[in-house]
């Protein structure tokens, strides 16, 4: 296995950029996702790196090479994409063997080579099968194994499970987990399902408009988004955003709404606050970091229930405030009715302040 380096990545088609200056390093072992929304530039930016774009400015490092000037087959590399081109005449042996022949290996080595990847994918029994007589689930199965069975130094894998129904999806998901885990394999995995790319990957690159918003661990992107962007996308449903008016005063900071109403900010908050050099402010927080009260509460804020969504284990409510929506979980043994009046508590040490004009996190010192 091998790293790979994106150097100022550009990728340009005309006077558009696809891909804008992209740098981030995938550790040999990584499991990397790019992910962000349609058009993005996830696409583009794994095929700079599988050499079937060609590079506008930059430079891409497989191992210690610069393989910017080399063909696609002489990469190292293996791709895995959402539709499997699996070969619908050859059973599922001749789709892993092919690739293999192709390269003129010896005989024995070509089938230990296949039964060695059937094993890891736990296929064994459906080699003989022609990829008509098998599940979506295993014929993506096959995919992999005709990746795997070419040993390259990175997967390249383009929305591998979007074919899927959900809860095959749900299960391939822990598959190719799984297969990383096994293999330590260096994967470089695109999605638009910021959930795929949460529960899969070591780190995810998060891309907007053909700039990387945030690099970093799921957890850090979750617990520390960068920007209003990445905070809005990771996270389902999204994190509440509420544009707020800032002042300081005697140390202290209080936001207040153009509604009227104003919540004073803990220290550590309040020290954000000051450190910014506007004074209008969004407030972000997620679901679950906002309680529902049915009756005035101290530092709670007054609003109306919209919608009420019972989903079994939780109950989402959405109100509004300060004209945003806020997305809330509560139990569902908690009564909410539509328009019915409640009290929102935000909880500080979980709440994420942002400047409303460069849309970047509001940092403490
Ligand atoms: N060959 C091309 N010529 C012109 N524009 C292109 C070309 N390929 C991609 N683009 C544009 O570049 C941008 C990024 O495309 P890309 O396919 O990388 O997006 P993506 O994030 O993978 O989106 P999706 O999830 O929809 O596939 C898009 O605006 C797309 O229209």
């Amino acid at each position: 296995m091998a790293h790979v380096v994106l150097k100022d990545l550009v990728k340009t088609y005309g006077s558009f950029k696809a891909v804008n200056e992209v740098s981030l390093t995938v550790n040999d072992g990584e499991f990397v996702a790019l992910v962000g929304p349609s058009g993005c530039g996830k696409t583009t930016t794994l095929n700079l790196v599988a050499g079937l774009t060609s590079v506008t400015s930059g430079d891409i490092f497989i191992g210690d090479r610069v393989v910017n000037d080399l063909d696609p087959k002489d990469r190292d590399i293996a791709m895995v994409f959402q539709n499997y081109a699996l070969y619908p005449q050859k059973s599922v042996y001749m789709n892993l063997a092919f690739p293999l022949q192709m390269r003129k290996l010896p005989k024995d080595e070509i089938d230990r080579k296949v039964r060695e990847a059937a094993r890891v994918l736990d296929m064994t029994q459906l080699l003989e099968r022609k990829p008509r007589e098998l599940s979506g689930g295993q014929q993506q199965r096959v995919a992999l194994g005709r990746a795997l069975v070419r040993d390259p130094a990175v997967f390249l894998m383009d929305e591998p499970l979007s074919n899927l129904d959900a809860k095959l999806r749900v299960q391939m998901r822990s598959e190719i987990k799984r297969f990383h885990q096994d293999l330590k394999a260096t994967i470089i995995y695109v999605t638009h399902d910021q959930l795929e790319a949460v529960t899969m990957a070591d780190r995810m690159a998060v891309m907007n408009g053909g700039y990387l918003q945030q690099y970093d661990s799921p957890a850090q992107v979750f617990a520390h988004p960068a920007n209003m962007f990445v905070a809005s996308f990771v996270g389902s449903p999204a994190m509440s955003l509420i544009p707020l008016e800032a002042s300081t005063a005697n140390g202290g900071a209080v936001l207040t709404s153009a509604e009227g109403w104003s919540l004073a900010l803990s220290p550590r908050n309040a020290q954000k606050v000051a450190r910014a050099t506007t004074r209008k402010v969004v407030l972000g927080a997620r679901h679950s970091t906002i309680k529902l009260h049915k009756s005035a509460v101290a530092g709670a804020i007054p609003a109306k229930a919209y919608t009420v969504e019972p989903t079994g284990d939780v109950t989402f409510v959405q109100a509004f405030l300060s004209g945003a929506i806020v997305n809330i979980s509560v139990s569902p043994n908690v009564a909410v009715a539509p328009d019915e009046q409640i009290w929102l508590e935000f909880d500080q040490e979980r709440m994420h302040l942002f400047d409303s004009e460069t849309e970047m996190a509001l940092e403490a010192s």
